[in-house]
């Protein structure tokens, strides 16, 4: 997926420009900035799901809005940000919407849709959870499941906003592993995080969005240091060194 000079925002109302990114196959971009920098909208422009307002998005060559929203939807999988399900569907029927776009208009689901579905619930070890309404499970429970949606779709690309902000931290840890694991594969991965160590830990390159401009793009080792965290949030940063080379971030109290 590349973006050229991409201006993006709501009806009437622009957000943010200028950003161009290409994100591979097998690598994760972790997108990183302060609330309302535009890092939602950035996405959901990338996905089609919001018109750009300027530049261009581009899967696999072919500008977007030349992909009907099936093809799309079988190249990209969608994670958004935590909310409550307003519908009872059960986890298990939650899960097989990720096979949308795989069926026919009419078609029951096959017994590959089933396999593909049992295997994303056992992957994110949501098996006791299959049965249990949407409406009924925890906040962070939703999210797991949302993950496996996404999982059972296998789609190429996988875009994620937050995945892990109402995550407990052995959750949080499930969840960047999978997204390396992803990586791993062969898909692509774009996720935003609040959490300057999560890009650190799985990230390959990270872009910082502040005020719908890009601050800085790069190598996460590189790109990541204190002073410019310090720049992007506006808070004095500390950068705490730890064994094996490993750097971790901490908001000063200075
Ligand atoms: N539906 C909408 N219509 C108009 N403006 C919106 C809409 N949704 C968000 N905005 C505005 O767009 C800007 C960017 O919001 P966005 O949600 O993309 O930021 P964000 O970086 O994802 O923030 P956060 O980290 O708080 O989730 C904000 O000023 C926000 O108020």
């Amino acid at each position: 997926m590349q973006a050229q000079a991409l201006a993006f925002g709501h009806p009437g109302r622009t957000v943010g420009r200028d950003v161009s990114l290409a994100l591979a196959q097998g690598e994760v971009l972790a997108l990183l900035g302060p609330n309302g920098g535009g890092k939602t909208t950035l996405l959901k422009t990338l996905l089609g799901l919001l018109p750009p307002h300027g530049g261009s998005v581009q899967l696999e060559g072919r500008p977007l809005a030349a992909w009907s929203p099936r093809e799309r939807a079988r190249r990209m999988a969608y994670v958004p940000q935590a909310a409550p399900a307003s519908f009872a569907y059960r986890v298990d029927e939650l899960v097989m919407m990720g096979r949308s776009a795989h069926q026919g208009l009419f078609a029951r689901p096959s017994a590959a849709d089933h396999a593909a579905v049992a295997a994303a619930i056992a992957q994110l070890g949501l098996q006791a959870l299959a049965d249990r309404l949407a409406t009924a499970i925890s906040g962070g429970e939703r999210q797991l499941a949302l993950i496996a949606r996404a999982l059972a779709q296998d789609a190429r690309i996988v875009v994620l906003d937050e995945p892990t902000a109402s995550l407990d931290f052995g959750n949080q840890g499930r969840v960047l592993r999978e997204l390396r694991r992803l990586a791993a594969a062969g898909m692509a991965v774009l996720f935003t995080t609040h959490d300057p160590n999560q890009a650190l830990r799985v990230a390959d390159r990270v872009l910082l969005l502040r005020d719908g401009m890009v601050q800085v793009s790069g190598p996460a080792t590189e790109v990541l240091d204190a002073a410019t965290l310090q720049r992007l949030y506006g808070v004095p940063v500390d950068a705490v060194h730890a064994a094996q080379g490993r750097t971790a971030f901490l908001p000063s109290l200075d």
